[in-house]
């Protein structure tokens, strides 16, 4: 399967939401990384149907997805930013209701529930109203409604938030699994979500695309680039208000910085393997000011 995206453009009153974003994805994972307001949402409505965009168009395997009309929408699982649910549904109920939604018989349907609902970990709590479910709960039946219809373009906004350290994990194992031979596309600003799962990571700012490689070439890319400074009060006072800073811990009596630089910043710095945090940060923002 290969999507691309041409020139895709939207504005909203005269401002750039997103600006000729153009990109391959072939099977595989890629993370949707930018800070908030980046254009992520933007993008994924536009691919999904929700939004219209001003200019581009998309097309799956050859086809311009504006053509393919219902018929793309029976390729593609959705959970959005804030997925809305019928509390007074069960769970099972819920998916249920999805399942006929999207056309699934009903023997298949019953079939795939049980299957997500193990995948989810919610098996226990299928017969639990959604009203009753925790908000980590909730988000995992809305990663299962995405996967109902066993798409092949899987795209998921924002799906770790409110998940415990545990179902992240379980999480990122499952889409892994899941992303064999289709398209899944991840969008966040939880760099640790993509980092370890992403075949490819797509970085936008401010509505543009500023790279898309693998998250060890990106890293590469930056090599010499993130410093280990311990600071002394010289280097807290004259110089950290002037660096970007992407972490900083204290250490017996002193200050550790990682600090981003394209030069040393300080004598006693020493060069560190970056990670994908700060090729975020390298890209992103003007780091955490002292
Ligand atoms: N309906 C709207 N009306 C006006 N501006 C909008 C609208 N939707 C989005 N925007 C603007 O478009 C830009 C991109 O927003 P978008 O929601 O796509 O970013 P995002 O990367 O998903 O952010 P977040 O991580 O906070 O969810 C932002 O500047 C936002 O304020």
């Amino acid at each position: 399967m290969n999507i691309l995206f041409k020139n895709i453009s939207k504005q909203y009153k005269g401002k750039y939401a997103l600006k000729n974003f153009s990109s391959s994805l072939d099977n595989g994972v890629y993370g949707l990384l930018g800070a908030n307001g980046a254009g992520k949402t933007t993008l994924i409505n536009i691919f999904v149907g929700i939004l219209k965009s001003d200019m581009g168009s998309i097309v799956v395997d050859g086809m311009d997805t504006r053509e393919m009309g219902l018929d793309f929408l029976s390729h593609i699982g959705y959970m959005p930013q804030y997925p809305r649910f019928y509390k007074n549904f069960t769970v099972y109920d819920f998916l249920l209701y999805i399942s006929t939604l999207k056309s699934i018989p009903s023997v298949l349907a019953e079939k795939r529930i049980k299957e997500l609902l193990d995948i989810v970990n919610l098996r226990d709590a299928a017969h639990k109203k959604i009203g009753a479910l925790s908000g980590g709960m909730r988000q995992r039946v809305g990663i299962a409604q995405a996967m109902l219809n066993d798409p092949d373009i899987l795209i998921l906004d924002e799906p770790t938030a409110g998940l415990d350290p545990q179902e992240r994990i379980r999480f990122r194992n499952l889409i892994t699994k899941f992303s064999g031979n289709r398209v899944v596309l991840l969008a966040t600003h939880i760099v640790s979500d993509v980092e370890f799962i992403a075949n490819q990571v797509i970085l936008l700012k401010e509505g543009q695309l500023i790279k898309q490689d693998a998250p060890e070439v990106l890293m590469q890319e930056i090599e010499g680039k993130v410093w280990l400074v311990s600071a002394n009060d010289k280097i807290l006072n004259e110089k950290a208000p002037h660096l970007k800073i992407s972490n900083m811990y204290r250490e017996n009596q002193c200050i550790q910085l990682r600090v981003i630089d394209d030069h040393k910043p300080a004598e006693n710095a020493v060069c560190v393997s970056p990670n994908l945090e700060d090729v975020f940060l390298y890209y992103n923002s003007e780091g955490e000011q002292w």
